[in-house]
């Protein structure tokens, strides 16, 4: 991408000034939320926040008039349709043409409104199910996708070029962050169309309550997932919209992974289930393993706090005091 490089697009000090608008798309989902929060502990005063009941994003007319009206400065796509393996596997059409909907329409409303900076995030699912371990950001495109996320990881990989394409073309400051598998407060812990992680906190925190003996758990448990704290998530959001400014996505990743297996007896200790696992295979595995290099990201001066068990504990008390019971 050499000669198509950024060094024309210039870029502006994002926290210099904290009454910028500042459009956070998504703000009550668990990504947006854990960035408004930060955006509020840096001192943000002018967050624009609008929930899915007032601005529909797959509507181009009315997040065009939204845009057109309010001229956010700085965006932050954080407004997706997501989900885990089954609902993936399940909804392929929502997947794409939601994802590609809300996107697109964010991404060229914000252009064409002098929006200065916009970051969208994308997903470790825009990797070859088969990628070199870790995965550097120029695995992309290299390999055929993991079937079950496959509709969903085009419509990712469509944004990255998206932007790619309006910075090219523009000089316009759009950057892309591609996280890991998240996790934390304000989670979707749906039984079935969630991701492993809520779904194994909710299963094993009522199998405890109900005294059950015994946890079903999707797959063999061997695939290997790399987990991050939505904290340390919004934290790296705040510090790309900052400190990056380039035409090439980059990874958030923790750098530690884990099997399923794993994962589900250290959520089966925070919860403080006593019975036993079983595994049902006839559901899918998924891709084998998904850990990504993030030395990208370290190398400009951002590395992750939170470890998983701390993790956990922290979300399993958010859990306890949230989640209608
Ligand atoms: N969770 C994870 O493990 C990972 C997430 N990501 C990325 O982070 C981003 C956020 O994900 P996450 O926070 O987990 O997802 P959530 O489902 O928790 O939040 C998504 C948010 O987008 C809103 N939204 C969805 N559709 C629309 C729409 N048509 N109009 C307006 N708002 C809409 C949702 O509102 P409502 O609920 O009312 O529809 C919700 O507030 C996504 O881009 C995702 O790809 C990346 C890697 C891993
Ligand atoms: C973030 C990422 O998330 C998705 O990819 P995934 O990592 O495969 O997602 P997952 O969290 O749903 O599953 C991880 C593993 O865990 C196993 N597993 C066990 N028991 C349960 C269970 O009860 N629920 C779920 N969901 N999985 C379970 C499951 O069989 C699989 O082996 C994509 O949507 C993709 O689009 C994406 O971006």
């Amino acid at each position: 991408m050499g000669s198509q490089d950024n060094a024309a697009v210039a870029s502006n000090s994002f926290l210099a000034d904290k009454s910028a608008k500042v459009f956070v798309a998504g703000h009550r989902g668990l990504v947006g939320s854990a960035i408004v929060e930060k955006l509020k502990q840096h001192g943000f005063t002018n967050l624009i926040l609008r929930s899915h009941a007032e601005l529909d994003l797959t509507r181009q007319a009315d997040v065009e008039a939204f845009f057109a009206s309010e001229k956010p400065e700085y965006v932050i796509v954080a407004a997706a349709k997501v989900g885990g393996i089954h609902a993936n596997n399940t909804y392929p059409a929502d997947f794409i043409g939601i994802n590609l909907q809300i996107q697109t329409n964010i991404i060229d409303s914000a252009y064409r409104t002098g929006t200065k900076k916009l970051l969208f995030l994308g997903s470790s699912c825009i990797y070859p199910k088969f990628a070199p371990q870790p995965i550097p950001e120029d695995a992309l495109l290299t390999g055929s996708l993991e079937p079950t996320n496959e509709w969903y990881a085009i419509a990712k990989i469509a944004g990255i070029k998206m932007c790619q394409a309006y910075r090219i073309q523009y000089k316009w400051d759009a950057i892309s962050g591609m996280p890991t598998n998240l996790y934390g407060p304000n989670d979707n812990f749906h039984p079935e169309n969630s991701h492993v992680l809520p779904a194994l906190m909710r299963r094993f925190h009522e199998a405890k309550v109900k005294g059950l003996k015994e946890v079903v758990v999707w797959g063999t448990g061997s695939p290997l997932r790399e987990f991050l704290h939505v904290d340390d998530l919004a934290d790296a959001v705040v510090f790309m919209m900052e400190n990056y400014s380039g035409l090439e996505h980059l990874n958030v990743g923790s750098g530690k992974e884990v099997t399923i297996k794993e994962l589900a007896e250290l959520v089966k200790e925070v919860v403080g289930f006593e019975g036993d696992l079983v595994w049902d295979t006839t559901k899918p595995d998924g891709t084998p393993r998904k850990l990504m290099d993030s030395s990208k990201l370290a190398g400009l001066g951002w590395t992750p706090k939170i470890s998983l068990k701390d993790g956990l504990v922290d979300t399993y008390k958010w859990y306890s005091e949230n989640a209608k019971q």
